[in-house]
């Protein structure tokens, strides 16, 4: 998977917007080592929650081509529009939606592939609430208790968007307590493996892929 260009985004934008680090790669690296598992599965809907600058749908919709429709959202609509340059730039599609999570639309089981490398570092829980603000760089990061409260809301929702066959990549540190969020998901009909891992700077970094049992 190429890794898509963002010569267009200045440290300007990088003020408002989660400039691609060691866990945007590490995942764009996960989704290239399941790319043969993706092209067989012939995605007809891939959706990224929390896209940031773009660059790993961008890279997502040039692997996958024209025939999977690939969605973009961002809490932060600085990053939305960020994420439409990325794309455009790189001469490929993917449709882009402000919006907190899952929240605006009914998805009644549409999604073949769902991606979201989440907001999990830990901060107190205050840090996401009192930074509501929309382009607030913090809610890029500020994961509150055990850095899970984004991605703990997100997790009872997965039953309802994924398709029978779909799969779900998910970026966490080993402080979020991966065997606990296999847990949570085996309860919601779900089995967890790793990935790719990686360690970085003091960061146990994990792409975590469900599927269902
Ligand atoms: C760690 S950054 C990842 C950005 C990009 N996907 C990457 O890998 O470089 C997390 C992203 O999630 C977005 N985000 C945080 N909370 C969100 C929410 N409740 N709904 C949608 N997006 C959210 C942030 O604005 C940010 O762009």
């Amino acid at each position: 998977m190429d890794t898509p260009s963002l010569s267009h985004l200045s440290v300007k934008d990088y003020a408002q917007i989660y400039e691609p680090a060691e866990d945007s790669f590490l995942l764009i690296d996960a989704l290239e080592q399941d790319l043969i598992f993706l092209q067989k599965m012939k995605p007809s809907v891939c959706v990224e929650i929390g896209s940031g600058s773009g660059v790993v749908i961008t890279a997502v919709a040039k692997a996958l081509g024209t025939n999977s429709h690939c969605i973009a959202i961002d809490i932060n609509p600085v990053a939305c529009g960020v994420t439409q340059r990325t794309a455009q730039l790189n001469h490929t599609e993917v449709e882009v939606v402000t919006m907190d999570l899952m929240s605006g639309f009914h998805w009644d089981n549409r999604i073949d592939v769902l991606i979201f490398n989440p907001p999990y570092v830990v901060t107190p829980s205050e840090e996401i609430l009192e930074n509501k603000v929309y382009g607030d760089i913090t809610r890029a990061w500020a994961g509150g208790e055990r850095g899970r409260e984004v991605m703990d809301r997100l997790f009872p929702m997965v039953p309802n968007l994924l398709s029978l066959y779909g799969a779900f990549y998910l970026v966490v540190i080993s402080e979020n307590c991966p065997d606990d969020i296999k847990r949570v998901m085996d309860e919601l009909g779900f089995d967890m493996n790793i990935v790719k891992e990686r360690k970085v700077r003091g960061e146990h970094l994990l792409v975590l892929k469900f599927v269902r049992k």
